[in-house]
């Protein structure tokens, strides 16, 4: 642990503050560390009050999942009972589930998970999606979480004593990754700084962002209204000390980069090689990587893409035992719309019934599956209509075409298959009976719901979904429920900050590795898909592109390696 004479004269500043601040560094320069040593110290100082708890709002579940990780190491698990670390989707929940009925005219509540939220849009032009996110909620009572934040502020906005409850209870509010919230998340944030102390952490060249509303004036807003105390951690890294990771990332900022050398960052240009995988150089570069860390006890490596495709396609080929490579085990961090839809359509096959009935209901699963897996993109036109289709066929029982009626019928086929399966009672080899009936379907629509389910982890030994399932058998010998069972988990998956084993391989996207880290990092931008910068990126796009590769360089401890196809360089290397 850190003692207090090795802070610097900035951190010993920060230690020391009593009202706002706006803490500054870059990657790795401690932040999230000398934060959770301020709420340690504001807990011991017994300022607090009975009751009176830290709030430490983060983006993402793994991130709060890391920072309660590091928490236990610097603060004793009593005084960490007073330190709640929460997602501000989380915290947003936990208001507008006791108080979100005051704005939605009484009605109860309901919450509309991002994939059934993708299904309900998937007809809206993405310009009136906000104005029909806001309808749901106001005439239907669904609750979509992109209106979290805005509700939540809307909600302490209006009731000054509801927002008094909440800063009472939380005198003191740490937002890490500030440079990234939005205008609901800040403007959440700001009810609360009226009578809370705000804590911002922030990398400004970490705004990887702005796609969902990060703003490059966030910092000064937040100057302009609470005047915090400013505080900048120049030039500390302890992430990769001893390297030159950090160097890099910030080079890579005004193109120093180029051509330079650099001691534990290296650029590889891989080329085409005949009757192998494309991704071939990846894999083998990351059995390189594995080689070199294998002998310590806890490695851990990520490999980072540029989009959610091209990340499934890497996947795949690290799974496969192909040329002359071995499947590598690896957590792929998946969290798009079509594993989920598509697990309520296995959940309908398990649940099962008379196949009439059945039929009606696998139809129904596979409307809202084709409309939502596409997530905030909208489904192609001929998605849209194959949807609108089976919607007239469950009220008319008319349906026209061929392939339409072969989907028709095949739903028919598979709900009289179902008939005569015989589950075992054991939920994850039942759930791979049930994927393998849609695996072997003829139909596009039915076998790429086998396909989608492959990316969902919720069946690990240990996890809710398998005890429910578990459980529906033990007390009925079937799976009645199954979809219950599903919808919560995967509901239970958004708000709780599962404990993720950071060991071994990590496959995600860019964006998704901010706030982390990792022993190595395997940068890898495709030839064709999978690009760091798409082929026509606006200049905007492109400095946010870049802004997202220092983040992802620099989420290395001892190794970045950046893997570009040769011929066709990435501009930034
Ligand atoms: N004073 C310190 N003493 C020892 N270890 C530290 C110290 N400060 C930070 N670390 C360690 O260095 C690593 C990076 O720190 P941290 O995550 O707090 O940086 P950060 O500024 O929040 O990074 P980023 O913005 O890149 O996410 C962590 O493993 C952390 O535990």
């Amino acid at each position: 642990m850190t003692v207090e004479q090795d802070w610097t004269p900035q951190k010993r500043d920060f230690l020391q503050s009593t009202g706002h601040v706006l803490a500054m560094g870059g990657p790795g320069s401690g932040k999230t560390h000398v934060a959770l040593v301020k709420a340690r110290d504001e807990i011991r100082s017994a300022k607090l009050l009975s009751g009176q708890r830290i709030l430490f709002l983060s983006f993402a579940r793994p991130t709060v999942a890391r920072v309660l990780e590091k928490a236990k190491e610097l603060i004793t698990a009593d005084d960490l009972r007073l330190l709640d670390v929460n997602t501000y989707h989380g915290f947003a929940w936990s208001v507008l589930r006791s108080h979100g009925y005051l704005l939605s005219n009484g009605k109860p509540l309901q919450l509309l998970p991002p994939p059934e939220g993708s299904a309900r849009l998937a007809h809206f032009a993405k310009e009136q999606h906000h104005q029909e996110k806001l309808r749901l909620f106001h005439e239907e009572g669904l609750l979509h979480f992109d209106l979290f934040a805005q509700l939540t502020a809307e909600l302490l906005r209006r009731s000054r004593r509801l927002a008094g409850i909440y800063t009472a209870t939380y005198p003191i509010l740490v937002v890490d990754e500030f440079q990234d919230t939005n205008a609901d998340e800040w403007a959440m944030v700001r009810e609360l700084g009226r009578g809370c102390r705000i804590i911002a952490l922030a990398d400004p060249d970490q705004r990887i962002y702005e796609f969902r509303g990060a703003d490059p004036q966030r910092l000064k807003e937040f100057v302009d209204q609470f005047d915090p105390l400013p505080v900048e951690f120049e030039g500390e890294n302890h992430r990769s000390a001893g390297t030159d990771i950090a160097t890099y990332g910030s080079d890579l900022l005004t193109g120093k980069n180029k051509g330079a050398v650099y001691a534990n960052v290296s650029v590889v240009e891989y080329g085409v090689y005949y009757g192998r995988g494309p991704h071939f150089h990846a894999k083998a570069q990351l059995i390189q990587a594995i080689k070199r860390l294998r002998k310590e006890p806890a490695w851990s490596i990520a490999v980072l893409v540029p989009s959610k495709a091209f990340m499934l396609q890497v996947s795949d080929y690290l799974s496969a035992e192909s040329d002359g490579m071995p499947n590598l085990r690896h957590e792929v961090a998946m969290d798009a719309e079509s594993p989920a839809l598509a697990a309520n359509v296995i959940a309908t096959l398990m649940e099962g019934g008379p196949s009439e009935l059945l039929a009606a209901r696998l139809l129904s699963a596979l409307h809202t599956h084709i409309r939502g897996r596409s997530g905030t993109k909208r489904p192609a036109q001929a998605e849209l209509d194959m949807a609108d289709a089976i919607d007239q066929y469950l009220v008319s029982g008319k349906i026209r075409g061929k392939n339409r009626q072969a989907l028709i019928s095949e739903c028919a086929r598979l709900a009289a298959l179902r008939q005569d399966v015989v589950f075992t009672g054991h939920p994850e080899e039942d759930w791979l009976t049930a994927r393998g009936l849609l695996a072997t379907s003829a139909v596009g629509q039915l076998s790429r719901v086998a396909a989608d389910a492959k990316y969902l982890r919720l069946l690990h030994k240990g996890s809710n979904l398998r005890a429910s399932l578990s459980e529906l058998w033990r007390s009925q010998g079937q799976y009645v429920g199954a979809i219950e069972a599903v919808r919560g988990a995967l509901l239970q998956e958004h708000f709780t900050a599962a404990a993720k084993e950071w060991r071994g391989v990590h496959l995600m996207t860019i964006h998704k590795a901010k706030g982390k880290e990792f022993d190595e990092v395997l940068i890898y931008e495709g030839r064709y898909a999978g690009r760091i910068v798409p082929a026509n990126a606006d200049t905007s796009r492109q400095s946010q592109a870049l802004l997202a590769l220092r983040v992802a360089v620099t989420r290395a401890m001892k190794r970045a390696t950046i893997l570009t196809p040769s011929g066709d360089r990435s501009i930034f290397l």
